[in-house]
């Protein structure tokens, strides 16, 4: 006999049945309770090791009654099994003391490992903590996503390095924020530092800051992310771009706590909790030499796997919905979704995860004649719909605009290093973009200048305007012939 007594609380005849039968099956001396009442009573009575139970009660919320409990008597494990299914249910069974969070449905295997678990390592401390409902960003119910949430749930009480890792628009940033407002550094800052985004040569002194004169162009001394981030959360996203000399000071950080700032003798303590994101495989970049082995072990103390949005195809419904909820709350038409539009959001892949399907219905809010979108108008509107992340209003560029970028910076750096710092850098990166942008679009319609503006989303008189600063050859707007 395995031993262990385990008082089920459900106000399901077939869940109490059927866990009671396993459990007894696997050595355990159950007993049974349909509500809170019942429970009181069996406490009292029939004192349980372990107490499994189910959140929505006919007479109240058994996690609210688990968090009583788990100050009440710290050495009865409890374990919560919920339907809802949503991330502040696995917060708040967490933060309420239980030991363990088991959506349902749950396999039986499971639900006996854990209680066998449970017995071992007894019960875990309340925390006081209220978490509202509607409090929590994250969307998805589906059996990947409760994955997540429990891992988010169990980091929130302590300061260990999570690595998120997931495809681009899968929801990195917001995991590592959710870690952060959860956490006992909510008060302090959350910041955020991508490494694709930042010229190599200035990531080091971004992240630790710089002494002024540390290096041509550092006027004034300038605090670092590690320094601003002090008490709160620093978000190092993009983590597989980082440069491998910035990659050695990081470890070094992380193995001592301080960190000195770049040109200075000054030595401070970093007392920042680090989340880090990768839409690369760390792995691979390892064992290509590109990213330092003991540095990933440092920072894959607590790793968050995110799904694509294909593989939790059950909660593309769910998201879409809360999407035109957030446009028609930002001022945008309010539309549903016909059942047959959903399912064509169903069968579409989503390449750009849930940032592409954000962007979706944004533009049908905006877009869609009817105020019921129906399936004939999500297949045109996936179908015209630019790569995932193409749009500049994401402000992520493809990898290839973003190493012109950078290889454009490095240049001006090396050459016309006051360029980084007279204010000029928009025109000049932008410009530079701007002017094959308009070529391209003039030759690709033949110079027809009215075509073309349309084609890049610009009025006719803008585009006549560029053109004249850009300098563009006449050449290309004599063939629009449709101008006045
Ligand atoms: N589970 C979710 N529920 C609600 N919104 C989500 C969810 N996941 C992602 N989003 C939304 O999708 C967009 C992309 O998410 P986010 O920026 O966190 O992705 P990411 O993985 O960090 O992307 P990248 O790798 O490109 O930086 C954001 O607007 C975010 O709010």
């Amino acid at each position: 006999m395995t031993g262990g007594k385990v008082l089920i609380v459900d106000d399901d005849d077939a869940v109490r049945t059927v866990v009671a039968h396993a459990l007894r099956r696997a050595g355990y001396s159950v007993r049974t309770a349909a509500s809170l009442a019942d429970m009181a009573r069996e406490l009292r009575t029939h004192p349980p090791d372990v107490l499994v139970t189910d959140v929505v009660l006919p007479d109240g919320d058994g996690i609210d009654h688990a968090g009583r409990l788990a100050s009440e008597r710290p050495d009865m494990p409890v374990i919560v099994l919920s339907a809802r299914n949503t991330l502040t249910t696995a917060v708040r069974a967490t933060e309420a003391g239980a030991y363990d969070y088991l959506p349902k449905p749950f396999d039986l295997d499971t639900l006996t490992r854990t209680v066998a678990a449970a017995l071992k390592r007894g019960g875990a401390a309340a925390e006081d903590r209220v978490v509202e409902e509607e409090q929590l960003p994250l969307i998805g119910r589906s059996p990947a996503m409760q994955d997540v949430y429990r891992v988010i749930a169990r980091v929130i009480s302590n300061d260990l390095t999570v690595l998120v890792s997931g495809e681009s628009g899968t929801g990195k940033e917001l995991v590592a924020r959710a870690i952060h407002d959860l956490g006992a550094r909510r008060g302090a800052p959350f910041v955020p530092i991508n490494m694709a985004a930042i010229p190599r040569e200035l990531i080091e002194a971004e992240l630790f800051g710089h002494e002024r004169g540390a290096f041509t162009g550092a006027a004034q001394r300038s605090a670092g992310r590690f320094e601003q981030a002090a008490g709160g959360t620093l978000f190092l996203d993009e983590i597989g771009d980082m440069p491998i000399e910035a990659q050695t000071r990081l470890l070094r950080v992380l193995q001592s706590g301080e960190f000195t700032t770049v040109g200075g003798a000054r030595t401070i303590r970093a007392d920042v909790r680090i989340v880090a994101a990768t839409n690369r495989d760390l792995q691979q970049a390892v064992a290509g030499g590109q990213f330092r082995e003991d540095l990933y072990y440092r920072l894959n103390v607590v790793p968050v796997a995110l799904p694509t949005l294909r593989e939790r195809r059950g909660d593309i419904a769910e998201l879409a919905r809360h999407f035109l909820d957030r446009a028609a709350e930002a001022g945008l038409p309010r539309k549903t979704l016909a059942a047959e539009a959903v399912a064509a959001l169903e069968a579409h892949d989503w390449p750009g995860n849930v940032r592409e399907l954000e962007n979706l219905m944004r533009r049908l809010a905006a877009l869609s004649r009817d105020d019921r979108i129906g399936a004939a108008e999500v297949v045109a509107t996936i179908g015209a719909a630019p790569a995932p992340n193409a749009g500049l209003s994401e402000a992520l560029p493809d990898p290839g605009i973003e190493a012109a970028v950078r290889a454009m910076i490095e240049r001006l750096a090396r050459e016309e290093p006051g360029a980084l710092d007279d204010g000029s850098l928009y025109d000049r990166v932008i410009g530079a973009a701007e002017r094959p942008l308009i070529a391209a679009m003039l030759a690709r319609h033949g110079g027809n200048q009215l075509r073309a503006a349309r084609a890049i989303g610009l009025n006719r008189n803008t585009l006549r305007k560029r053109l004249d600063a850009l300098g563009i050859s006449p050449g290309a707007r004599a063939a629009g012939s449709d101008e006045p």
